[in-house]
C-alpha cells in the first residue's frame, strides 16, 4: 500500500512506499511482518489490529506518545508479551513468512532469531565482560568450544562498538563499565545469539549525549546485517538512525494503532495526516 492512501482508519496493513526501495547495499537480516496485532491487559485492550511490514536489512522506529502501545507491539514481536500474567493478544508476526505463534513453533525459537535490547542497560554485572557476551548463547544452548567462544566474543563486541574499549580487561565484571558501555555490551551479548532481527526499546533513553551518538553509530552498522526495529521519544534520533518509520497514536482511550508508516523522510516532512505532522513538530505527546 502506497501511504498517501494510507488514512487514519486504514490501519489494517501499513507498507513503506512501494515505489521508494530499499536503500543500496541493504538486503540482509529477515523480512519480519505483523499481521493484525491486538493486544490486552486484562480487559484494557492497548492495540487494535496493528499491522507493520518491516522491511529486512533495515532500521525501522516506532514513534509515538506515551502509552500509545509502542513496547507491548515491540514484546509481541519477539513473544515477550505473552510472559505477562494479565496479556494476551491476537493476529500473526511472521518472520520470512512463518508465525512465530504458529503452532509447533517454540518460544525459545522466536527468542534465539528475535533479539532484544531494553531502555535501561542490563548486564549481569558481576558476571565478567566476555562471559556476558556468551551468556545469550549459553542460555539458548548453543555449544561452542573454547577458540569459538573467543572469536564470539571479539566479533560480537566489534560489532557493538565496545572492543577496543574492553580488549585489555575481558575478565573484569560487566557491572564496572559506563552506562554507554554497558548498553553496548547488551548489544553484543544480543548479536552473540545471531538473530536476525534485533528490537531495541528507548535504548538510548538512560545515556549522555556522547554514549547516544555511539549507540546510533552502532545501530547504522549493524543494520548491514540484522533488521532492526527501534523505539524512540527521539525525533532526532528517529531522523538519523532509520529508513523507515511508524507513528503509533492512542486517541482518547482508544487501542494504539498505526496512524502512518513509511520511509522516515517522508514521514518527517511530508506527512500525509495532520496528526502526525503535529507529533513530529512536538505539538502534542
Ligand atoms: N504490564 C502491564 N500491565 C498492565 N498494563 C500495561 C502493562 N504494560 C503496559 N500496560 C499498558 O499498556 C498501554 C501501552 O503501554 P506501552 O508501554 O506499550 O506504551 P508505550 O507507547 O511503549 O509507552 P512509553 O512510550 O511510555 O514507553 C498503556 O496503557 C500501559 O499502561
Amino acid at each position: 500500500m502506497n501511504p498517501s492512501t494510507t488514512t487514519p482508519s486504514d490501519t489494517a496493513t501499513a507498507h513503506a512506499d512501494a515505489g521508494a526501495g530499499p536503500p543500496e547495499g541493504s538486503s540482509a537480516g529477515s523480512a519480519l511482518e505483523a499481521r493484525d496485532i491486538s493486544a490486552w491487559f486484562g480487559d484494557n485492550k492497548v492495540l487494535e489490529r496493528v499491522s507493520l511490514a518491516v522491511r529486512s536489512g533495515m532500521v525501522t522506529a516506532l514513534i509515538g506518545p506515551s502509552g500509545c502501545g509502542k513496547s507491548t507491539f515491540l514484546r509481541i514481536l519477539n513473544r515477550m508479551h505473552e510472559l505477562v500474567p494479565s496479556a494476551s493478544m491476537s493476529g500473526q508476526v511472521l518472520l520470512d513468512g512463518v508465525d512465530v505463534y504458529g503452532p509447533g513453533q517454540r518460544i525459545t525459537d522466536s527468542r534465539r532469531r528475535i533479539g532484544m535490547v531494553f531502555q535501561k542497560p542490563n548486564p549481569f554485572p558481576m558476571m565478567s565482560i566476555a562471559d556476558n557476551v556468551l551468556a545469550g548463547p549459553k542460555f539458548v544452548g548453543m555449544r561452542l568450544g573454547r577458540s569459538e567462544r573467543d572469536r564470539l566474543v571479539e566479533e560480537c563486541l566489534t560489532k557493538a562498538g565496545l572492543w577496543r574499549e574492553v580488549k585489555g580487561r575481558l575478565r573484569a565484571p560487566g557491572g564496572a563499565l559506563s552506562g554507554g558501555q554497558q548498553q553496548r555490551l547488551c548489544i553484543a551479548r544480543s548479536l552473540a545469539i545471531r538473530p536476525d532481527v534485533l528490537l531495541m526499546d528507548e535504548p538510548c533513553s538512560a545515556l549522555d549525549p556522547t554514549s547516544t551518538r555511539r549507540i546510533e553509530e552502532t545501530i547504522q552498522q549493524l543494520a548491514d546485517e540484522v533488521t532492526i526495529v527501534i523505539v524512540t521519544h527521539n525525533m532526532q534520533q528517529a531522523q538519523r538512525v532509520s529508513q523507515e518509520c511508524a507513528f503509533f497514536l492512542a486517541e482518547e482511550g482508544t487501542p494504539g494503532r498505526i496512524v502512518e508508516y513509511g520511509p522516515t523522510r517522508r514521514v518527517f516532512e511530508s506527512p500525509t495526516d495532520q496528526r502526525t505532522l503535529d507529533y513530529v513538530h512536538g505539538r502534542f505527546g
